[in-house]
């Protein structure tokens, strides 16, 4: 495939479907532990995109107790576009999230200088890569114009707390106006989603699609069910 036919994949892939949905393959989280209880992560992908999730995140680093061999593995196992979700900080990071397979970047303006986003988003882009920029307040958001082709996440967390802080969707319901006006093609609301309802809260206040992990990981239904009701709740709503 030619490089501007693959450009966008991602983003394409959550437009043309009534259920938005990123589901997040991440063996561990700070807050609850060993989220994979004996499964294998490339088992899970195939679940997710078997229930109909239209994009995957992958965590590539050692905090979540990922790696890129596991997003090159579930690349190769699943269609689905796949965002490389890692505190990702130079140039050379993007070539080889390519190269592993991801379609997305996560930039992550908790970690980045404004200026560093816009350079690597800019980089990503030529690359054929969609940045994924993912802020939660009001500072990093405020006066940021990104490149078209870009996708913004309102993280719903404080990822500097290791994930441990409260956080609900309300946050992205309060921030939707001001994440809006930043040039962003497509709008998510990530993190901190418990069930389908706050999913289906975040697309009625405006946001575009929806990253879920822990509440599709530790479900004690499993992993194939509790996508199902994500999926059908989005379709339905
Ligand atoms: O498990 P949750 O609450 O559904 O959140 C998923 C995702 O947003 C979270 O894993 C995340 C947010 N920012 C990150 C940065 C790196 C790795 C992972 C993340």
């Amino acid at each position: 495939m030619e490089e501007g036919q693959v450009r966008n994949a991602f983003i394409q892939a959550l437009r043309g479907t009534a259920a938005p949905l990123i589901a997040e393959i991440k063996p561990f989280s700070p807050e609850y532990g060993d989220l994979l209880r004996g499964r294998f992560p490339v088992e899970i992908a195939r679940h997710y995109v078997a229930q109909g999730a239209a994009c995957l995140s992958v965590t590539t680093g050692r905090w979540h107790q990922g790696s890129l061999a596991l997003l090159q593995q579930i690349a190769e196992a699943v269609p689905a576009p796949i965002l490389r979700k890692d505190f990702i900080t130079r140039t050379v990071q993007l070539r080889e999230s390519r190269e592993a397979g991801a379609e997305a970047v996560l930039l992550s303006a908790q970690l980045l200088r404004r200026q560093d986003i816009l350079r690597l988003a800019e980089q990503a882009l030529n690359q054929g890569l969609t940045p994924f920029i993912e802020a939660s307040e009001v500072t990093q958001l405020d006066g940021l114009h990104l490149p078209g082709g870009s996708v913004l996440a309102v993280c719903n967390r404080d990822i500097r707390q290791q994930e441990k802080d409260n956080g609900t969707v309300d946050h992205s319901l309060a921030l939707y106006s001001l994440a809006r006006g930043c040039g962003a093609e497509l709008l998510v609301s990530a993190s901190a989603m418990r069930d389908p309802h706050d999913a289906v809260r975040a697309l009625s206040a405006g946001y575009d699609a929806v990253l879920i992990g822990s509440a599709l990981l530790m479900a004690q239904s499993g992993v194939e069910q509790t996508t199902a009701s994500f999926i059908q709740a989005l379709t339905m709503r």
